[in-house]
């Protein structure tokens, strides 16, 4: 996180919510972080194992800034974003004696920004949460907005609140550790931004889909400062998901009840590409969504290496599992899909005939094939 000579200055984009927020985006950005962190008495930082180093590093150089700061490992990945791990948490910042007046940081990916956004908004109430997420995905998606929570049996985040942070730093160096598959699972988050909102993603991606996935290059900079954007345009409007926040839920209704059917052992970026191919043949069906526009999905996923397809006898299942997901209303389905490019919005109660071909068509002889990015 130190700025070295190939570093340029930062970008920034607002999240203009009812509490205005800046997401940081650039290289090394110590000095930033210290600057928001520095006048807390007390401070934890929950981390990821792979990030035990970096987190050791700005304990350091907050403490030497005259910060209390602990490191806090938590478990990796979904078994991070557990009931007795909040717990855990919560007990940790009893006994360093964090208050309303102090910070926790969240370092790691997505499970990592969900649970201790999740920790910091319940500790007394809520405190003040910053976020540093060190995966694409939490990078454009799970670090902005303030939708935190845990996983439970009854399901994926059902457990969990709204708690904007304070400040989101994007250090995009720290891209260079990410496993490729992580970086393919977090494509899936930067293409759903394209398709609902900023179709000049699509065309940056399809330009080059290798130059996308280069952790060191400058296009996955740009993707990630407009899909930042997307999102910060829409949580600006929309925090609680009263209406257009229900776009950034694109592929994710079928995408969850995959992700559960999987038991969490799929990557999310891979259950939302499966996702939104579903979604996009149900549009196409229903007559709403171009042939061009229905099509482009499963080239730009696939050119990606993300899945495209599901097993031919999980649909029944699924349905089950659909069943509880939170956009509901009143037992009906409620499905975000397109219109068109850039165009989303709602179908309610679904025709099954319609659902049912929707998924022969993503299950017919395509079983989930994403080289890596699965697991
Ligand atoms: N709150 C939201 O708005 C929101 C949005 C999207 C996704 N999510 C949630 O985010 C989670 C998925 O996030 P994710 O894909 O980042 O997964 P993740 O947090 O499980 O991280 C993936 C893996 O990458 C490792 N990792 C993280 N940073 C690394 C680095 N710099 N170098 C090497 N390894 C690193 C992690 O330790 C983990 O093993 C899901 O639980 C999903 O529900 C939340
Ligand atoms: O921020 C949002 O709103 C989203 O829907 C972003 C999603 O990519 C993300 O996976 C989110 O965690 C899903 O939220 P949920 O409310 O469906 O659990
Ligand atoms: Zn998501």
């Amino acid at each position: 996180m130190n700025r070295d000579r190939n570093n340029t200055d930062p970008v920034v984009v607002d999240v203009r919510s009812a509490d205005p927020y800046p997401v940081v985006i650039g290289r090394g950005l110590l000095p930033e972080i210290l600057e928001a962190c520095s006048s807390s008495r007390n401070l934890a930082i929950f981390h990821q194992p792979p990030l035990t180093q970096t987190a050791e590093a700005l304990r350091e150089q907050l403490a030497e800034a005259g910060v209390n700061a602990h490191r806090v490992e938590i478990p990796d990945a979904e078994a991070g974003k557990d009931l007795a791990v909040a717990g855990y948490c919560w007990d940790v910042l009893g006994k360093i004696g964090l208050g309303r007046k102090d910070t926790v940081v969240s370092l790691g990916g997505g499970a990592a920004t969900d649970l201790a956004g999740f920790v910091a908004a319940t500790w007394m109430r809520g405190v003040r949460v910053v976020h540093i997420p060190t995966t694409l995905l939490a990078m454009v998606d799970a670090a902005v907005g303030g939708k935190t929570g845990i996983n439970t049996d009854a399901g994926k985040n059902l457990v969990g609140s709204f708690h904007e942070p304070a400040a989101v730093f994007v250090d995009t160096a720290t891209l260079e550790s990410v496993p490729r598959n992580e970086l393919i699972s977090g494509m899936a988050e930067v293409v759903k931004c394209g398709f609902i909102a900023d179709p000049v993603i699509l065309d940056l991606i399809e330009a080059d889909p290798e130059a996308a996935l280069d952790p060191t290059g400058d296009t996955i900079v740009e993707l990630i400062r407009r899909s930042v954007q997307v999102k910060a345009d829409v949580v600006g409007r929309d925090l609680r998901e009263s209406g257009p926040r229900e776009n950034l839920n694109y592929g994710h209704t079928l995408g969850h009840a995959v992700e559960r059917r999987e038991q969490y052992r799929w990557r999310h970026g891979a259950a939302v590409s499966v996702g939104m191919c579903f979604v996009a043949e149900l549009a196409r069906l229903a007559g709403r969504l171009d042939d061009a526009t229905a099509d482009r999905h499963a080239s730009i996923l696939a050119s990606l290496g993300l899945p495209t397809g599901y097993h031919d006898d999980a649909f029944p299942r699924l349905l089950e599992l659909m069943a509880g997901d939170k956009k509901n209303h009143s037992g009906f389905l409620r499905l975000v899909v397109l219109d068109g490019l850039a165009r989303p919005a709602r179908m309610e109660a679904p025709d099954p005939s319609l659902m049912t071909a929707a998924y022969a068509a993503i299950s017919e002889g395509n079983k989930p094939s994403g080289g890596g990015v699965l697991l």
